[in-house]
C-alpha cells in the first residue's frame, strides 16, 4: 500500500462532443476510505471512473492514484481493480476459469492463478461453485464474481461502479458486506458509486456528491447531511406537570416549542428556525430546561438523511 492518499484528482474535465460529462473534478480520498461516489443521472459518476482508471483519456486536469501519476496509465492499471457499470461475462466458462484466465493476464503462473482463483472465489462467498458455469449463475453471483475479477491483482484501489443494482435485498447484504471487507481486511480504498443511499449510510466513511459533472458535497455522511439538510425537528419529554414551565424557559431560547399532541404525556414538539445551529440551540434548550428546574426525561432531534442533503444540493433550480 502506497503512502499517502489513494487517489487525488485536479481539475478533471472530460467532454463528449458539446456534452462536458465531467467538467472539474477536484477529488482527494485517504487509502483505506470506502468512498460513496454519488450523484444523479448523468452527473458523470461513470466517466469519472473511466478517467480515473484509464480507460478514458482526460481533456484536462490531472491526477494519481496509489501515488502514481496519470501520465503512468500501464502502471495505474496495475494497482486498481474495477466493477464496470455493465459487466460481460463469458456463459460457457467457469467462474473458476474465468478467474484464473484473469490471474494470468496479470503475470501469475498457473498454480499461482489457481490458488488465486479458489481464494478468491471463497472470499465472495462462491467456494462450492467454482466449477460451475458463469451462465448457471445468479445475478447477484454474478456481481459477486465480477468483484472477485476486481481483486485478482490484489489493488490498492477499488473501484464498483453500482455493484447491488438489480439485487435482491440478500444478494444486496452480501455485496456490502464484501464491500466492508475490501477495505477491512486488505486495506484497499474502494470508491462506490450507487443510488442506494441506505447502503451508503452503512458502509462508506466519506462521500462525494456529483452534480453536472462537479463536486457539490464532500465529506462524512454525518458531515454532508449537517451541511445540507441539518435536522430541524425534535422532541423533548418531561414529566406532564413541568410542561407549562418546561414551555416558560424554551420561550426564552431560540427553539420554537408547543405542546401539540401529546402534551399532556410531557412530550413537547421542537422546530428550529432557518439559519439556527442545531448543536448551539440544543445545548442551550436543554440547559434553559435544566436552570429552571425542569428534569429532562428524552430529548431527540430528527435526524437528516443523506437523502434530504443528496435533494438538497442536486436538486434543479
Ligand atoms: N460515450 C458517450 N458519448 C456521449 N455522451 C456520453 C457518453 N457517455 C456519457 N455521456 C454523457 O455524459 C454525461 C455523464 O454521463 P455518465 O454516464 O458519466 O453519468 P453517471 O453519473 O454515471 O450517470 P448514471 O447514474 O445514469 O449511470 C451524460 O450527460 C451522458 O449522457
Amino acid at each position: 500500500m502506497a503512502a499517502g492518499p489513494a487517489l487525488v484528482a485536479t481539475g478533471l474535465r472530460k467532454a463528449y462532443g458539446r456534452v462536458v460529462a465531467v467538467e472539474s473534478l477536484d477529488l482527494e480520498v485517504a487509502a483505506g476510505t470506502v468512498l460513496g461516489f454519488l450523484g444523479p443521472n448523468g452527473a458523470g459518476k461513470t466517466t469519472a471512473i473511466r478517467l480515473l482508471t484509464t480507460v478514458l483519456a482526460a481533456d484536462s486536469g490531472s491526477f494519481t492514484v496509489a501515488g502514481v501519476p496519470h501520465t503512468r496509465p500501464a502502471q495505474i492499471r496495475r494497482r486498481v481493480g474495477v466493477l464496470p457499470e455493465s459487466a460481460g461475462y463469458p456463459p460457457a466458462q467457469s467462474g473458476e476459469e474465468w478467474l484464473r484466465y484473469h490471474a494470468e493476464l496479470f503475470g501469475r503462473d498457473r498454480a499461482d492463478a489457481r490458488g488465486t482463483a479458489r481464494r478468491l472465489l471463497s472470499d465472495v462467498g462462491l467456494a462450492d461453485r467454482g466449477s460451475a458455469l458463469i451462465s448457471a449463475y445468479s445475478r447477484g453471483m454474478r456481481q459477486r464474481l465480477g468483484i472477485a475479477r476486481a481483486l485478482v491483482n490484489d489493488p490498492d484501489v477499488v473501484f464498483l461502479d453500482e455493484p447491488a443494482l438489480g439485487l435482491d435485498p440478500m444478494g444486496q447484504a452480501q455485496v456490502l458486506d464484501l464491500i466492508g471487507r475490501i477495505a477491512r481486511d486488505r486495506g484497499a480504498t474502494v470508491l462506490l458509486s450507487t443510488h442506494v443511499l441506505a447502503d451508503v449510510e452503512q458502509v462508506c466513511d466519506r462521500v462525494v456528491i456529483l452534480n453536472r459533472g462537479k463536486v457539490v458535497a464532500e465529506g462524512t455522511v454525518a458531515e454532508v447531511v449537517r451541511k445540507a439538510a441539518a435536522a430541524r425537528n425534535g422532541r423533548v419529554r418531561v414529566p406532564p406537570e413541568q410542561v407549562e414551565r418546561a414551555l416558560g424557559a424554551l420561550a426564552g431560547t431560540e427553539i420554537l416549542a408547543t405542546a401539540n399532541g401529546r402534551g399532556s404525556l410531557g412530550e413537547l414538539e421542537l422546530s428550529l428556525p432557518a439559519g439556527v445551529e442545531v448543536e448551539t440551540a440544543a445545548t442551550e434548550a436543554i440547559s434553559s430546561l435544566l436552570a429552571a428546574g425542569v428534569p429532562v426525561l428524552g430529548f431527540s432531534l430528527e435526524g437528516g438523511r443523506l437523502s434530504d442533503a443528496f435533494l438538497a444540493v442536486t436538486e434543479e433550480v
